[in-house]
């Protein structure tokens, strides 16, 4: 939208800015309504336009009664005269009831819709874009700030509904005043410019702190939620961590405590000037009406319409400087969720793109060197070339922090290379459509996502994008061998996995693991990724999750293995080792030990772990 503007803006905003900023302000809010619900939206400004003549008609019967009432004459024939205006009078009283009530009920059904459209608007960009943004500290702050949009669109709706009435019926209360007497309209502006001045400043403060702060507030929050975290109770519990947490909670809410009483300062003493300044202005205007009076240039009945109109004008032209305000600074926040939207679509995941080969031969890293965001001091990838021929297992090997769940993430298409290409036979995959290379993963990672819903949702969140299945259920819980974990759960596969929930069932580690790899199998990805897969397994489970592992390679399907446990290696057809990011040797297994490298040495580790401790022979009889 036109209004979307950076943060910093603002700060230079002046009131003159923000007024000439106030049609397309009102356009936006209306806009934002439109699309929300168009017949609620219609509604609200039909009834606001009617409102706010019905109030200027109103002005101008107030003055004929005034005047028929204070004419010459007998007092019932006065009474008579004014009863066409009075009767005028009631019937506009009624007319506007109705139009606020129509107004009510055509914003109510506006709002909650308005503030859905725009939650949806901000989580579907937020789900769209690239890992690299999600991992962005500035692109994270932009989701911070921005997630408060959705709820600044419904208010603007509220806020732009004021400002409409509030503008009609100051336009009618200053024409009336103008037609008076001219001297009385600059008198009405003086008098409500003090208020103007003050709720934009504090707006401004308002503003200026929540954007310094925001990332402070999230770290509190964090806070918090980490003392009453189940995942965190063990540690805090045995480690005694309550204080430590609890105390830095305080520290962060003091600071921000200390902010708030430092905005209450500034606002109390801003209102102070504000309301002196009013004072002296109202007390100028009803010497001015006076000194008319006095003079002889106003009529007592035309001063009385003009009091009236008088307090009807400042009073709509301070509520639309103070809607005309809030609606300012709700449209900044929802600026904030423009600029994501505008930024999120500048970092999306490509869409589209060259086919992939239906079936490659491999997949191929030509001096591949990716780096993280920030400050780290080499990359995690530093020119690699390497082959993963496809059909077969091939083991990533090396020390911790080395990049192999790097290369996998990129081979995934999560991250792409700073340097170098990734070929598919003969198309790169930077080129390719990224969903349909996606299509082909199937992925068990480190930390792969342990959803708090049922077990069967848990596994076929592998393929959510297709109606469950629960033969295919079935055929992934036998391949990754997680049987005996499902048929543990006390509502089978229907147990909600998610403890913090009433009815929620707690798994091990390994048990989790192997659903894990269940929800992968469930995908049937044409190239399977399996990152540390039998770190949480016992030795039988894990000699069992290979045996697995190797049936599915012999099935044609591709097996990326990245795995400490060497031993488990041996199967693999080819094994890249990675040190420090880059590729430091490429073998079979026997190859590789025969070398005698890297590889060969950290075999000899953990074969020696082995047999330093040999197995007792048990004792006879
Ligand atoms: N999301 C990230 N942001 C920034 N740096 C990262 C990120 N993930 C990994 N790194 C860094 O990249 C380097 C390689 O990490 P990677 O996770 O690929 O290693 P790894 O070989 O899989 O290690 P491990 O055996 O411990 O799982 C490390 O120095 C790590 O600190």
């Amino acid at each position: 939208m036109g209004w979307n503007q950076h943060a910093d803006a603002f700060l230079e905003l002046g009131f003159r800015a923000m007024l000439r900023r106030l049609p397309s302000l009102l356009a936006a809010s209306f806009r934002l309504a439109r699309q929300a619900d168009r017949r609620a939206a219609r509604t609200v400004l039909a009834s606001e336009v009617g409102r706010g003549v019905a109030q200027a008609v109103s002005l101008l019967a107030v003055n004929s009664v005034l005047g028929r009432l204070m004419a010459g004459g007998q007092i019932e024939q006065r009474l008579r005269d004014a009863l066409p205006a009075l009767v005028t009078l009631g019937v506009l009283m009624l007319v506007g009831a109705l139009l606020r009530a129509a107004t009510t009920y055509a914003t109510g059904r506006l709002e909650p819709k308005v503030e859905r459209v725009a939650t949806e608007r901000y989580l579907e960009r937020a789900a769209a874009v690239e890992l690299a943004a999600i991992e962005d500290h500035a692109f994270h702050k932009l989701l911070d700030t921005a997630q408060y949009g959705a709820a600044s669109a419904r208010r603007m709706i509220m806020f732009g509904t004021r400002v409409v009435n509030a503008v009609i019926s100051l336009v009618a209360a200053a024409g009336v005043l103008t037609v008076l007497h001219p001297v009385l309209l600059p008198l009405l502006v003086t008098m409500t410019l003090p208020s103007a001045w003050s709720a934009l400043t504090l707006a401004r403060r308002r503003y200026e702190s929540f954007h310094t702060w925001v990332q402070h507030s999230r770290a509190g929050q964090l806070l918090s939620r980490l003392l009453i975290e189940p995942e965190a109770a063990p540690e805090i519990r045995v480690h005694g961590m309550g204080g430590f947490l609890l105390r830095h909670f305080r520290v962060m809410s003091e600071t921000a405590e200390a902010e708030q009483a430092r905005l209450a300062r500034l606002a109390a003493r801003t209102g102070l000037i504000a309301a002196a300044w009013t004072g002296l202005a109202t007390a100028a205007t009803y010497a001015t009406l006076g000194g008319l009076l006095l003079g002889g240039a106003m009529a007592l009945s035309v001063a009385g319409t003009a009091v009236i109109a008088v307090r009807t004008g400042s009073q709509s032209l301070e509520s639309l400087v103070v809607e005309v305000n809030a609606l300012h600074e709700e449209a900044l926040f929802v600026g904030d969720l423009e600029r994501l939207s505008a930024e999120a679509a500048e970092r999306a995941i490509p869409v589209g793109g060259a086919a992939l080969p239906e079936a490659p031969r491999e997949i191929r890293f030509e001096n591949v060197t990716f780096r993280y965001p920030g400050e780290a001091a080499r990359p995690a990838l530093d020119d690699v070339s390497l082959t993963l021929p496809l059909g077969r297992i091939v083991a990533l090997v090396g020390e911790n922090g080395s990049g192999k769940t790097t290369l996998v993430k990129l081979l995934a298409g999560l991250y792409t290379p700073d340097r170098g290409r990734i070929m598919w036979d003969r198309v790169d995959a930077a080129t390719a459509d990224r969903r349909a290379l996606a299509e082909r993963i199937a992925m068990v990672a480190q930390d792969f996502k342990r959803w708090p819903f049922t077990a069967r949702v848990n596994i076929a969140v592998g393929r959510s994008s297709a109606p469950l299945n629960d033969a295919h259920v079935a055929d992934a819980i036998a391949e990754a061998g997680a049987g005996e974990v499902v048929a543990d759960l006390p509502r089978g596969l229907d147990t909600l996995l998610a403890r913090d929930f009433s009815g929620g069932h707690q798994l091990s580690g390994g048990q989790w693991q192997r659903l894990g790899i269940a929800r992968a199998a469930y995908r049937r990805g044409s190239i399977l990724v399996v990152d540390e897969p039998t770190a949480a397994l016992d030795a039988r489970a894990e000699l069992e999750i290979f045996d697995k592992i190797r049936a599915l390679a012999s099935n044609g399907q591709t097996v990326v293995l990245i795995t400490h446990r060497l031993a488990s290696v041996r199967h693999a057809d080819l094994v890249h080792v990675l040190d420090q990011g880059r590729l430091v040797e490429s073998g079979t297994p026997d190859e590789l030990l025969a070398s005698g490298g890297v590889y060969a040495e950290l075999y000899s580790l953990q074969a020696e772990q082995f047999s330093r401790a040999p197995v007792p022979a048990p004792k006879a009889g």
